[in-house]
């Protein structure tokens, strides 16, 4: 593993990049209608590796990976020169590394805010550029970033010039995520997660079958806890009834288009349903993940089995009804569906209870048999009982970094180590960030970073101890 930081416009592999639109000998690369391109160009390596990675980027943000030649000379190349780039002050930054065969290059391409970070992979082994599907949400760009390997599996990035709460990414690029993406899609993927100190609390998932009461209870708790907990709005390709809203109670959707975003790579699960079909996106979990609030899910049991599979950590509760002829009832005394849709919810209901109550999916089954007291309970479950207080949200410090700062890893520890520390503030300079206890991952957080300010004249990891 190796670190590559280059700004733009100094001398070395990463120095054209951001300025080659400008230059005649990238419009043959422009102009090319697809990206399995060669160029055929350049004189000096520098500028045929950045065009070849440019002719990549060029063909907008892909869905699926592509496939472009460049001799594996040129990564090599790449790295040389470039020890380790942390503290540069420029934008158009890169990293690239190692991961088996495989160079990760990370970076953006541009100096203005609208670039974002893009991913490309050497193969050193078929001697080709990929531009992988890159799921989940991926850091705004920033001043720079670096890069450290962990476990063969993931890359921390760490952002410069970030805000605290936002400092701190992994790019998976071959956790069993990724390798079930994969082997989904028939194509290169890697996936961005979030790092979060501790452990922020968990999203919780309800299931249980059409009609025992998921909505009412989700609606109770978010009436009653607005600021604490966000609902994950599902897609469906069902019809929306009377008063339900399109982006509020479902994203209501055609069928060609979410089998098209299923395909992609953009839904945590999905299933079909009574005859539709209905999904759970990773834009949309993390998107109340981002709003600082616990994800709730409504969603069945095919689908809770396939998140309980998934890297999302979270807390599954098969709610239960007290009798079948109970369930029939709250079905027709609801209204919203035809006697034949009835019937098909009961059909599917006393297998979704039989896999509810056995199949070990669920941490905690609650039967609703009286709304209050099932009520009660699902608070206790998620400790809302009045032992803790309610009304303040979790809310994880961030991470103060360093202006400038070097990065190294011994063992399960990051030293974020600050350069030329200020005279007279020798503590609490440099950072450990302890990587022990991760949890979780994409799609979503990956949680569990503990997070030590240390002092700076320290350069040994170990031995380190927590600050009082
Ligand atoms: N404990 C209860 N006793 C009596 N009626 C209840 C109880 N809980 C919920 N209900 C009623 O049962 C009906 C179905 O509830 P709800 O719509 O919340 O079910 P659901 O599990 O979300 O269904 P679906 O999966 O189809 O969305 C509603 O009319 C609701 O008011
Ligand atoms: N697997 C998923 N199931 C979901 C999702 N959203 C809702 N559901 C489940 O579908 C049935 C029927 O819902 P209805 O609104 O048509 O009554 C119900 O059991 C829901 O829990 C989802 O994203 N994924």
């Amino acid at each position: 593993m190796f670190y590559l930081g280059g700004p733009t416009g100094l001398d070395g592999g990463c120095m054209v990049l951001g300025n080659l639109h400008n230059l005649d000998l990238l419009d043959g690369v422009g102009r090319s209608d697809g990206p399995n391109v060669t160029p055929q160009i350049g004189s000096g390596y520098p500028y045929r590796l950045n065009i070849v990675l440019e002719a990549l980027v060029l063909h907008g943000e892909p869905l699926k990976s592509s496939y472009g030649e460049a001799p594996a000379l040129f990564v090599e190349d790449l790295k040389e020169g470039f020890s380790n780039g942390f503290g540069l002050r420029s934008k158009g930054f890169k990293t690239c590394t190692d991961v088996g065969d495989k160079t990760f290059v990370i970076g953006c391409n541009g100096n203005d805010s609208a670039s974002s970070l893009e991913v490309q992979i050497y193969d050193k082994s078929r001697g080709e550029w990929v531009i992988p599907a890159v799921l989940g949400t991926k850091p705004k760009p920033y001043e720079g970033h670096s890069a450290v390997l962990l476990n063969e599996d993931q890359i921390m990035i760490i952002i410069k010039g970030s805000n605290p709460d936002d400092c701190i990414w992994f790019l998976e690029v071959d956790t069993e995520y990724v390798g079930q993406q994969r082997g989904a899609s028939g194509t290169e993927v890697v996936a961005w997660s979030k790092g979060v100190r501790g452990d922020a609390e968990k999203p919780v998932v309800i299931s249980g079958p059409s009609g025992v009461g998921k909505g009412t209870l989700i609606n109770m708790l978010m009436k009653e806890f607005p600021s604490m907990f966000g609902f994950s709005v599902s897609h469906t390709t069902r019809a929306p009834r009377g008063t339900e809203k399109n982006g509020v109670h479902y994203h209501f959707t055609e069928r060609s288009i979410m089998e098209k975003d299923i395909k992609d790579g953009k839904f945590l699960e999905f299933a079909s349903v009574h005859g539709n079909l209905y999904g759970t996106s990773i834009e949309e979990v993390e998107a109340v993940a981002d709003s600082g609030k616990r994800c709730i899910l409504d969603i069945d049991v095919q689908g809770a089995k396939l998140v309980r599979a998934s890297s999302l950590d979270a807390v599954f509760i098969f709610i239960s009804p007290p009798s079948m002829r109970e369930l029939e009832e709250r079905l027709r005394l609801r209204g919203t569906e035809t006697e034949e849709q009835v019937q098909k919810r009961l059909r599917n209901a006393e297998a979704e209870i039989e896999q509810g109550k056995s199949s070990g999916i669920f941490d905690h089954i609650l039967c609703n048999d009286n709304l209050e007291k099932c009520y009660e309970n699902l608070k206790k479950l998620l400790g809302l009982d009045g032992s803790v207080p309610t009304n303040t949200k979790p809310s994880p410090e961030g991470i103060d970094l360093p202006p400038n700062y070097s990065v190294s890893k011994i063992d399960n520890k990051i030293l974020i180590k600050r350069e030329a520390p200020e005279s007279g503030n020798a503590t609490k300079n440099s950072i450990v960030l302890d990587i022990s206890s991760l949890k979780g991952g994409a799609p979503g957080r990956t949680r569990g970073l503990n997070v030590y300010a240390i002092d700076s004249c320290s350069d040994r990891i170990n031995g380190l101890h927590k600050p009082s």
